[in-house]
Protein backbone atom coordinates (compact mmCIF):
# COMPACT_ATOMS: atom_id res chain seq x y z
CA UNK A 1 0.00 0.00 0.00
CA UNK A 2 1.35 3.44 -1.03
CA UNK A 3 3.10 5.43 1.98
CA UNK A 4 0.11 7.88 3.48
CA UNK A 5 0.69 11.62 2.99
CA UNK A 6 1.97 13.39 5.99
CA UNK A 7 -0.26 16.54 5.74
CA UNK A 8 -4.00 16.97 3.86
CA UNK A 9 -4.74 19.80 2.34
CA UNK A 10 -2.06 21.77 4.11
CA UNK A 11 -3.69 22.61 7.00
CA UNK A 12 -4.10 18.73 8.59
CA UNK A 13 -0.92 17.09 9.99
CA UNK A 14 -1.83 13.18 10.50
CA UNK A 15 -0.79 11.49 13.68
CA UNK A 16 -1.34 8.50 15.05
CA UNK A 17 -4.14 5.47 13.41
CA UNK A 18 -7.48 5.56 15.48
CA UNK A 19 -8.58 2.42 13.79
CA UNK A 20 -8.84 0.79 10.16
CA UNK A 21 -11.19 -1.02 8.17
CA UNK A 22 -11.50 -2.89 4.22
CA UNK A 23 -10.96 0.23 2.49
CA UNK A 24 -9.63 2.68 4.78
CA UNK A 25 -7.50 4.03 7.80
CA UNK A 26 -8.26 6.69 9.88
CA UNK A 27 -5.91 8.78 11.76
CA UNK A 28 -6.31 11.39 14.54
CA UNK A 29 -4.95 14.90 13.19
CA UNK A 30 -4.06 18.44 13.89
CA UNK A 31 -5.64 20.95 12.12
CA UNK A 32 -2.70 24.19 12.75
CA UNK A 33 -5.28 26.41 11.18
CA UNK A 34 -8.39 26.56 13.89
CA UNK A 35 -6.08 24.35 16.65
CA UNK A 36 -8.39 21.45 16.50
CA UNK A 37 -8.16 17.49 16.50
CA UNK A 38 -10.36 15.90 13.86
CA UNK A 39 -10.29 12.52 12.17
CA UNK A 40 -8.99 11.70 8.71
CA UNK A 41 -9.99 8.81 7.23
CA UNK A 42 -7.57 7.39 4.15
CA UNK A 43 -8.39 5.50 0.82
CA UNK A 44 -5.30 5.06 -1.17
CA UNK A 45 -6.69 6.35 -4.97
CA UNK A 46 -6.00 2.72 -6.69
CA UNK A 47 -9.41 1.09 -4.95
CA UNK A 48 -11.90 1.02 -7.49
CA UNK A 49 -14.29 2.35 -7.71
CA UNK A 50 -13.11 4.73 -4.48
CA UNK A 51 -15.37 3.76 -1.38
CA UNK A 52 -14.52 7.08 0.16
CA UNK A 53 -16.12 9.23 -2.35
CA UNK A 54 -19.68 7.11 -2.40
CA UNK A 55 -19.21 7.72 1.65
CA UNK A 56 -18.26 11.43 1.23
CA UNK A 57 -21.11 11.99 -1.42
CA UNK A 58 -23.87 10.01 1.38
CA UNK A 59 -22.88 11.85 4.49
CA UNK A 60 -23.65 15.14 2.30
CA UNK A 61 -26.96 13.85 1.91
CA UNK A 62 -27.16 13.21 5.62
CA UNK A 63 -25.82 16.47 6.82
CA UNK A 64 -27.21 18.17 9.63
CA UNK A 65 -29.04 14.63 11.14
CA UNK A 66 -27.98 13.93 14.64
CA UNK A 67 -25.41 11.49 15.20
CA UNK A 68 -24.26 11.69 11.63
CA UNK A 69 -20.49 12.65 11.47
CA UNK A 70 -19.88 16.35 10.15
CA UNK A 71 -17.68 16.11 7.12
CA UNK A 72 -14.83 18.90 6.89
CA UNK A 73 -12.95 18.37 3.84
CA UNK A 74 -12.97 15.64 1.15
CA UNK A 75 -10.43 15.61 -1.73
CA UNK A 76 -7.64 14.15 -3.01
CA UNK A 77 -4.11 14.17 -1.71
CA UNK A 78 -1.27 13.08 -3.68
CA UNK A 79 -1.70 9.04 -3.75
CA UNK A 80 -5.07 9.58 -1.23
CA UNK A 81 -8.70 10.28 -1.29
CA UNK A 82 -8.87 12.14 2.38
CA UNK A 83 -11.88 12.54 4.38
CA UNK A 84 -12.04 14.75 7.00
CA UNK A 85 -14.75 14.61 10.25
CA UNK A 86 -15.40 15.48 13.16
CA UNK A 87 -13.37 13.58 15.66
CA UNK A 88 -15.53 10.66 17.93
CA UNK A 89 -14.69 9.24 21.03
CA UNK A 90 -15.08 5.29 21.80
CA UNK A 91 -16.71 2.63 19.57
CA UNK A 92 -19.52 0.92 21.49
CA UNK A 93 -17.38 -2.51 20.65
CA UNK A 94 -14.32 -1.24 22.37
CA UNK A 95 -16.70 0.27 25.56
CA UNK A 96 -18.75 -2.98 25.90
CA UNK A 97 -14.96 -4.70 26.51
CA UNK A 98 -13.75 -2.01 28.94
CA UNK A 99 -17.63 -2.57 30.83
CA UNK A 100 -16.51 -6.45 31.11
CA UNK A 101 -18.77 -7.12 28.49
CA UNK A 102 -22.07 -6.19 30.10
CA UNK A 103 -23.92 -2.60 29.71
CA UNK A 104 -26.31 -1.56 32.40
CA UNK A 105 -30.43 -2.01 31.10
CA UNK A 106 -30.90 2.07 31.10
CA UNK A 107 -27.52 2.04 29.12
CA UNK A 108 -28.65 -0.47 26.78
CA UNK A 109 -32.68 0.92 26.74
CA UNK A 110 -30.84 5.04 25.83
CA UNK A 111 -28.17 3.38 23.27
CA UNK A 112 -31.11 1.80 21.46
CA UNK A 113 -33.46 4.84 21.66
CA UNK A 114 -30.58 6.69 19.80
CA UNK A 115 -29.51 4.03 17.30
CA UNK A 116 -33.31 3.62 16.27
CA UNK A 117 -33.70 7.14 15.87
CA UNK A 118 -30.55 7.08 13.61
CA UNK A 119 -31.62 4.15 12.00
CA UNK A 120 -34.97 5.95 10.66
CA UNK A 121 -33.57 9.23 10.07
CA UNK A 122 -31.00 7.42 6.90
CA UNK A 123 -34.08 5.14 6.31
CA UNK A 124 -36.01 8.47 5.77
CA UNK A 125 -33.73 9.58 3.35
CA UNK A 126 -33.76 6.72 0.93
CA UNK A 127 -30.83 4.49 2.46
CA UNK A 128 -29.89 1.19 4.13
CA UNK A 129 -26.65 1.16 6.77
CA UNK A 130 -26.19 -2.34 5.77
CA UNK A 131 -23.94 -2.93 8.43
CA UNK A 132 -25.44 -1.97 12.10
CA UNK A 133 -22.98 -3.32 14.53
CA UNK A 134 -21.05 -2.56 17.90
CA UNK A 135 -18.13 -1.49 15.79
CA UNK A 136 -20.14 0.81 13.45
CA UNK A 137 -21.53 3.12 16.37
CA UNK A 138 -19.64 5.50 18.02
CA UNK A 139 -20.14 7.68 21.10
CA UNK A 140 -19.11 11.84 21.28
CA UNK A 141 -16.19 13.00 22.98
CA UNK A 142 -18.64 13.93 25.95
CA UNK A 143 -20.12 10.28 25.84
CA UNK A 144 -23.81 11.85 25.44
CA UNK A 145 -24.52 11.44 21.79
CA UNK A 146 -24.64 8.31 19.91
CA UNK A 147 -22.60 8.48 15.99
CA UNK A 148 -23.46 6.07 13.10
CA UNK A 149 -20.15 5.28 11.17
CA UNK A 150 -19.23 3.46 7.77
CA UNK A 151 -21.26 4.94 5.12
CA UNK A 152 -19.05 3.38 2.38
CA UNK A 153 -21.29 0.52 1.74
CA UNK A 154 -24.67 1.77 2.39
CA UNK A 155 -27.23 1.55 -0.59
CA UNK A 156 -30.53 3.03 -1.28
CA UNK A 157 -33.67 0.57 -1.06
CA UNK A 158 -35.97 3.27 -2.25
CA UNK A 159 -35.85 4.73 -6.04
CA UNK A 160 -37.41 8.12 -6.27
CA UNK A 161 -38.39 7.43 -10.17
CA UNK A 162 -40.34 4.58 -9.91
CA UNK A 163 -41.09 5.27 -5.87
CA UNK A 164 -40.69 1.69 -5.25
CA UNK A 165 -38.29 -0.31 -3.02
CA UNK A 166 -35.57 -1.73 -4.76
CA UNK A 167 -35.70 -5.57 -4.94
CA UNK A 168 -32.91 -7.88 -4.15
CA UNK A 169 -31.81 -5.76 -2.04
CA UNK A 170 -31.34 -5.56 1.78
CA UNK A 171 -34.50 -3.67 3.63
CA UNK A 172 -34.99 -1.40 6.56
CA UNK A 173 -36.02 -4.40 8.24
CA UNK A 174 -32.46 -5.83 8.14
CA UNK A 175 -31.12 -2.98 9.54
CA UNK A 176 -33.44 -3.11 12.73
CA UNK A 177 -33.23 -6.80 13.23
CA UNK A 178 -29.49 -6.66 13.22
CA UNK A 179 -29.70 -3.57 16.50
CA UNK A 180 -31.83 -6.20 17.99
CA UNK A 181 -29.21 -8.49 17.91
CA UNK A 182 -26.78 -5.77 19.48
CA UNK A 183 -29.25 -5.10 22.08
CA UNK A 184 -29.42 -8.25 22.69
CA UNK A 185 -25.73 -9.01 23.34
CA UNK A 186 -25.13 -5.83 24.94
CA UNK A 187 -27.58 -6.81 27.81
CA UNK A 188 -27.02 -10.64 27.63
CA UNK A 189 -22.70 -10.51 27.21
CA UNK A 190 -22.90 -12.84 24.46
CA UNK A 191 -25.63 -14.48 21.68
CA UNK A 192 -26.19 -18.23 21.76
CA UNK A 193 -24.15 -19.33 18.71
CA UNK A 194 -21.28 -17.41 19.84
CA UNK A 195 -18.08 -19.46 21.37
CA UNK A 196 -14.71 -18.64 22.84
CA UNK A 197 -13.78 -19.33 19.38
CA UNK A 198 -15.96 -16.85 17.51
CA UNK A 199 -13.72 -15.66 15.39
CA UNK A 200 -13.38 -18.64 13.38
CA UNK A 201 -17.21 -18.96 12.74
CA UNK A 202 -17.94 -18.86 9.72
CA UNK A 203 -21.32 -16.98 8.38
CA UNK A 204 -22.62 -20.07 7.01
CA UNK A 205 -22.50 -21.49 10.69
CA UNK A 206 -23.85 -18.26 12.33
CA UNK A 207 -26.61 -17.88 9.63
CA UNK A 208 -27.65 -21.38 10.27
CA UNK A 209 -27.38 -21.09 14.23
CA UNK A 210 -28.66 -17.74 14.14
CA UNK A 211 -32.06 -19.55 12.34
CA UNK A 212 -32.07 -22.23 14.71
CA UNK A 213 -32.30 -20.30 17.75
CA UNK A 214 -35.30 -19.57 19.47
CA UNK A 215 -35.89 -15.63 20.35
CA UNK A 216 -37.48 -17.23 23.92
CA UNK A 217 -34.37 -19.10 24.09
CA UNK A 218 -31.72 -16.00 22.98
CA UNK A 219 -33.77 -13.90 25.34
CA UNK A 220 -33.38 -15.99 28.25
CA UNK A 221 -33.52 -13.53 31.24
CA UNK A 222 -33.81 -9.97 29.53
CA UNK A 223 -37.21 -7.94 29.65
CA UNK A 224 -39.51 -9.14 27.03
CA UNK A 225 -39.19 -5.88 25.07
CA UNK A 226 -36.11 -7.15 23.69
CA UNK A 227 -37.49 -10.50 22.19
CA UNK A 228 -40.90 -8.11 21.08
CA UNK A 229 -38.18 -5.84 18.90
CA UNK A 230 -36.16 -8.89 17.35
CA UNK A 231 -40.08 -10.34 16.53
CA UNK A 232 -41.31 -7.28 15.40
CA UNK A 233 -38.46 -6.68 12.67
CA UNK A 234 -38.40 -9.97 11.52
CA UNK A 235 -42.17 -10.21 10.75
CA UNK A 236 -41.75 -6.93 8.86
CA UNK A 237 -42.57 -7.52 4.84
CA UNK A 238 -39.43 -6.94 2.61
CA UNK A 239 -41.47 -3.16 2.11
CA UNK A 240 -43.45 -2.71 4.74
CA UNK A 241 -42.71 0.95 6.42
CA UNK A 242 -41.24 0.03 9.93
CA UNK A 243 -43.31 1.46 13.02
CA UNK A 244 -40.27 3.29 14.70
CA UNK A 245 -42.78 4.92 17.55
CA UNK A 246 -43.64 1.38 18.20
CA UNK A 247 -39.91 0.44 18.97
CA UNK A 248 -39.16 3.37 20.91
CA UNK A 249 -42.26 2.95 23.24
CA UNK A 250 -41.08 -0.92 23.96
CA UNK A 251 -37.93 0.27 25.15
CA UNK A 252 -39.41 3.05 26.76
CA UNK A 253 -41.83 1.45 28.86
CA UNK A 254 -38.81 -0.17 30.78
CA UNK A 255 -37.41 3.27 31.60
CA UNK A 256 -40.45 3.94 33.75
CA UNK A 257 -40.74 -0.17 34.89
CA UNK A 258 -37.44 0.46 36.51
CA UNK A 259 -37.06 0.29 40.72
CA UNK A 260 -34.65 3.49 40.04
CA UNK A 261 -35.68 6.54 38.46
CA UNK A 262 -34.56 6.84 34.64
CA UNK A 263 -32.22 8.53 33.06
CA UNK A 264 -31.36 9.25 29.37
CA UNK A 265 -27.49 9.54 29.69
CA UNK A 266 -25.76 6.98 28.59
CA UNK A 267 -23.91 6.33 31.98
CA UNK A 268 -21.18 3.74 31.27
CA UNK A 269 -18.38 2.41 34.12
CA UNK A 270 -15.35 1.02 33.13
CA UNK A 271 -14.18 -1.47 35.88
CA UNK A 272 -11.32 -2.13 33.51
CA UNK A 273 -9.08 0.88 32.72
CA UNK A 274 -8.05 -0.15 28.70
CA UNK A 275 -4.08 0.03 29.70
CA UNK A 276 -4.89 -3.04 31.22
CA UNK A 277 -8.20 -4.65 29.13
CA UNK A 278 -5.99 -7.42 26.69
CA UNK A 279 -9.37 -8.18 24.98
CA UNK A 280 -9.73 -4.48 24.33
CA UNK A 281 -8.08 -5.50 20.23
CA UNK A 282 -10.16 -7.93 20.19
CA UNK A 283 -13.11 -8.13 17.24
CA UNK A 284 -16.41 -9.09 17.05
CA UNK A 285 -16.31 -11.04 14.03
CA UNK A 286 -18.20 -8.60 11.20
CA UNK A 287 -21.01 -11.27 10.80
CA UNK A 288 -22.37 -11.67 14.03
CA UNK A 289 -25.23 -9.68 14.07
CA UNK A 290 -26.20 -9.10 10.80
CA UNK A 291 -29.70 -10.11 10.04
CA UNK A 292 -31.00 -13.19 8.68
CA UNK A 293 -31.47 -13.45 5.42
CA UNK A 294 -32.72 -17.44 5.44
CA UNK A 295 -35.76 -17.98 6.02
CA UNK A 296 -37.21 -15.69 8.89
CA UNK A 297 -39.31 -16.64 11.93
CA UNK A 298 -40.82 -15.66 14.45
CA UNK A 299 -40.36 -17.68 17.02
CA UNK A 300 -40.99 -16.96 20.80
N1 LIG B 1 -14.80 10.17 13.19
C1 LIG B 1 -14.03 9.25 13.82
N2 LIG B 1 -13.41 9.58 14.99
C2 LIG B 1 -12.63 8.67 15.63
N3 LIG B 1 -12.39 7.41 15.19
C3 LIG B 1 -12.99 7.02 14.04
C4 LIG B 1 -13.84 7.92 13.30
N4 LIG B 1 -14.29 7.25 12.20
C5 LIG B 1 -13.75 6.02 12.26
N5 LIG B 1 -12.97 5.86 13.36
C6 LIG B 1 -12.21 4.65 13.75
O1 LIG B 1 -11.70 4.01 12.58
C7 LIG B 1 -12.23 2.66 12.45
C8 LIG B 1 -12.46 2.35 10.99
O2 LIG B 1 -13.42 3.25 10.46
P1 LIG B 1 -14.51 2.78 9.40
O3 LIG B 1 -15.34 1.66 9.95
O4 LIG B 1 -15.26 3.98 8.95
O5 LIG B 1 -13.54 2.20 8.24
P2 LIG B 1 -13.91 1.25 7.00
O6 LIG B 1 -12.67 1.00 6.22
O7 LIG B 1 -15.05 1.89 6.28
O8 LIG B 1 -14.40 -0.07 7.76
P3 LIG B 1 -15.20 -1.33 7.19
O9 LIG B 1 -14.20 -2.37 6.81
O10 LIG B 1 -16.04 -1.78 8.38
O11 LIG B 1 -16.05 -0.85 6.03
C9 LIG B 1 -13.48 2.66 13.31
O12 LIG B 1 -13.76 1.37 13.81
C10 LIG B 1 -13.11 3.64 14.43
O13 LIG B 1 -12.34 2.97 15.42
Amino acid sequence: MSKAPLHIDGRFRLENILGSGSYAVVYRAQNFLHDDIVAIKLEPVTNNPPSLEHEHHILKQLEGGVGIPRVLWFGRESTHYALALDLLGRSLHDLFLMCNRKFRLQTVVNLGDQLLSRLEYIHSHGYIHGDVKPQNAMIDISEKTVYIIDFGIMKRYWNSSTTSHIPFRRGRRDDLESLAYMLIYFLCGSLLWLNSDHEKLSDSFILEHKVDTAIVDLCEGIPPAFANILVYSRSLSFSEDPDYDYLCSLLHDLRTAGPAPATHSLDFDYPIPPSQNPELSELVPTCLLKATPLHRSTRV
